[in-house]
């Protein structure tokens, strides 16, 4: 509870100054902290496990029919895996790669887990399998025993927050809006505003926030929040729910020393609140290390060692003659010696021996251990059917609660964008100030003819690659924050979509206004009022059907790199068929589809209509175009309308829509099956058995005696090795 001492509401108080806010913060502080004295606290710690059988399973946002709240019930979890074994299999090769091999291990209330380990060693893997958010793929084979509360497979059943590596906010919005708007989205039964006011501020207190509550979260282009507050508010936006496991994937990683302390502490007080706690973490100072209750060691996807933290494991490799030295990092230490040293061949072979004793030396010590709780497979069948039906119980606020709440994120993220505004404003006047300048007074000669055609294609062409650009460049990003939410269960697509066209329309529109309204005057275009309105009215239309077009490149690829790629690509073969360069009648027929649906094509072919029509040329022969239907008719437009070409503008925009909807629906995040199987007591499942011993990569070899170390006489396979403290699968006491 040090969090909430003396010392840190003193700070608090005085960083929060002596606006209004002031009272209303210091009035829930004191508020909490005769909670925190008057009440049993917040940590409640299971005495018997969870029984999922009974009918109040927590399966909704509120276990217990009360409003939940950052400090109130956690609904213990005890996690227990046995056997994890996931590989991935390389066709060309032949040859199937083990990523994790027979993984056993446990996360208790109230105890903060580290699985720790060199790069690569398999700790993100394995917490992806533990929250069931492995990434799906045919490649992938998963299989072993998970259960939560003793039961197998009743993930569903319990609340999981799942803190990532990348924290991806809505930059514009303030740490507080985030959370409140979270708060509306996850959490729709708290209706009120003074309650979910006085949810949002507990939750800042309890995650150290107070200070920056009212701070933009920020981007790369306007700093924010720093990045441990990035951090804590990915946790805060994770703990809403009263989440009864949290897991971290690195929530150091990034951070300067002081900032990643001040994280673990908060994961510490997490776990100290009755939470299960399981972070992955690569190489912790010594102040870290010492907040671990438990760790794991991966090396290579095998266990080196799982249980408590602290001495334990020192003591536990020094059985093997590898003592930590006096005054260095247990963290270190530890790291140093389940790595492979790389400086000399003689290092690798030294090292990799090493590592190979104190796998086999650990996977024989777990082979002792009998898994706890005997799993039929009625058992397994019975739980997924009562999780199905709990899980199409499950249902956040309706449609148009979503879609406001929606629209009133994606309208503060849209107007409050001002340096990208900015840009935007400049660009537009800018390109039509040089457009207007090239194009300069066009008169009514022969040669203006070509001239309008030109400057009409290049201002559709600059309309729609500015709203592209603008669009591919940004949508990647804000998806995986939507692909994230959605997983969570916050909104479904339709209101997110729908919400962000209306909220961006008004901001989208005003660039090609301005574009029109500084380019038309200058090139003197047709120069009445009407076909000024219009000429806006068909680039605005365009500048949406490429924005929308823009969502279905962003939807379609995974990176925004990858968009800014294929996006302009795309639209190149439009300008082609843009009408300008080659004309409808004259395109090969394979290719004659594709004018139709060039959105360029369309706003060139309004264009032209709008500007020719009614237009008189100076003229001396008889074979000179004396009007301006004369000109549309070269041009193949002559049968057409403007109305025409909006409708086709808007089947456009209609269809880039549809295809974006499709393209999230069929993308979303797909998470790898765990093939549950019967416990096979420390033994490896007979399917990994079966495989080729030669196409597996070094899983089940012969175990080594480390040479290196002073006792390798001592053979770390002995059954004299003392098993140092309680092994995880008894629970680390
Ligand atoms: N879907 C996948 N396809 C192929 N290889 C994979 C896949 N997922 C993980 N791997 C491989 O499995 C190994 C373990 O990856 P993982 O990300 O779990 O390691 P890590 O210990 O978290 O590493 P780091 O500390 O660098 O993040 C790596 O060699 C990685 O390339």
């Amino acid at each position: 509870m040090a969090v909430f001492g003396g010392k840190k509401v003193h700070q608090i108080v005085t960083g929060i100054g002596t606006n209004g806010l002031a009272q209303v913060v210091v009035a829930v502080a004191f508020s909490f902290l005769v909670r925190i004295f008057s009440a049993p606290g917040p940590a409640l710690l299971p005495d018997n496990d969870y029984d999922d059988d009974d009918d109040d399973v927590p399966n909704n946002d509120s276990p217990d029919g009360e409003t939940p709240t950052p400090t109130g019930k956690v609904t213990p979890v005890t996690i227990r895996w046995n056997n994890i074994n996931c590989s991935i299999s390389d066709k060309s090769s032949n040859s199937v790669r083990f990523l994790l091999k027979n993984l056993s291990g446990e996360a208790k209330p109230g105890r903060l887990l580290a699985i720790m380990g060199p790069s690569g060693s398999g700790k993100t893997t394995l917490l992806n399998v533990l929250a069931g958010q492995l990434a799906a793929s045919p490649r992938l084979h998963l299989n072993g025993l998970l259960e939560f509360n003793g039961k197998p497979s009743s993930r569903n059943a319990y609340k999981f927050a799942y803190v990532r590596q990348e924290d991806l906010f809505f930059s514009q919005l303030t740490v507080r809006e985030t959370l409140s708007l979270a708060i509306e989205l996850q959490l729709p039964h708290i209706s009120s505003v003074e309650e979910r006011d006085e949810y949002v501020n507990n939750l800042l207190f309890k995650i150290g926030l107070v200070s920056c509550a009212d701070t933009n979260v920020g981007d790369a282009k306007v700093r924010g929040i720093s990045g441990g507050e990035k951090k804590r508010l990915s946790l805060a936006c994770e703990l809403l729910a009263s989440p009864s496991v949290i897991f971290a994937d690195e929530p150091t990683t990034g951070l300067d020393a002081f900032q990643a302390e001040k994280v673990m502490e908060t994961l510490r007080q997490l776990a100290l609140d009755g939470h299960t706690v399981i972070c992955s973490i690569h190489q912790p100072r010594g102040s870290v290390y010492s907040k671990f209750d438990d760790i794991i060691l991966l090396t290579d996807g095998s266990l080196v060692y799982a249980g408590a933290a602290g001495d334990e494991p020192l003591a536990y490799f020094s059985k093997f003659g590898y003592h930590c030295p006096d005054h260095v990092n247990p963290a270190e230490f530890l790291a140093d010696l389940i790595s492979i040293d790389y400086s000399s061949s003689d290092s690798v072979y030294s090292s990799q021996k090493r590592i190979n004793g104190l796998v086999e030396s650990f996977s024989q010590r777990q082979s002792t251990i009998i898994y706890a709780t005997p799993i039929t497979l009625d058992d397994l069948s019975k739980s997924r059917r009562r999780i199905s039906k709990r899980t199409v119980a499950k249902r956040k606020g309706g449609w148009w609660k979503q879609f406001w709440l929606l629209l009133r994120r994606a309208w503060m993220q849209a107007s409050r964008d001002a340096p990208t505004n900015k840009v935007r404003a400049r660009m537009s006047i800018a390109s039509a100030i040089i457009f207007g300048s090239v194009f300069w007074r066009m008169g009514k000669s022969q040669t203006s003819i070509q001239d309008r055609m030109g400057l009409l294609q290049v201002a559709a062409i600059n309309t729609a690659m500015a709203a592209l650009t603008k669009t591919v460049g940004v949508f990647p990003k804000e998806r995986s924050i939507v692909d994230r939410e959605r997983a969570k269960g916050s909104y479904t697509l339709g209101p997110y979509l729908f919400s962000k066209l209306l909220a961006e329309a008004p901001i989208g529109a005003a660039f090609p206004l301005m574009f029109g309204a500084v380019l038309y005057p200058m090139a003197r275009l047709h120069p009445t009022l009407m076909r000024f309105g219009k000429f806006c009215g068909i680039v605005t239309a365009e500048s949406f059907a490429a924005s929308a077009m823009g969502l279905t490149v962003g939807a379609m690829v995974p990176t925004t790199e990858a968009a800014m790629a294929v996006g302009p690509s795309l639209m190149t073969v439009f300008i082609v068929f843009g009408g300008y360069y080659v004309n409808p009648e004259n395109t090969p027929i394979i290719f004659r589809w594709i004018p139709s649906v060039s959105l360029i094509r369309w706003a060139f072919q309004g264009l032209c209509i709008n500007e020719f029509h009614g237009l008189q040329f100076d003229h001396q022969n008889s074979f000179d175009t004396q009007t301006g239907e004369q000109a549309l008719e070269r041009l193949s437009f002559g049968r057409s309308t403007i109305r025409d070409t909006l409708l086709a503008q808007n089947r456009i925009l209609l269809f880039w829509y549809c295809t974006t909807y499709l393209l999230l629906e069929k993308n979303k995040p797909k998470y790898q099956q765990l093939e549950t199987t019967p416990p096979t007591h420390g033994k490896p499942h007979l399917k990994l058995e079966e495989l080729n011993s030669e196409q597996v990569d070094q899983t089940h070899e012969a175990p080594e005696v480390s040479q290196t170390g002073p006792a390798s006489d001592e053979p770390l396979d002995s059954t004299e090795v003392d098993p140092v403290g309680s092994f995880i699968l008894e629970g680390a006491q």
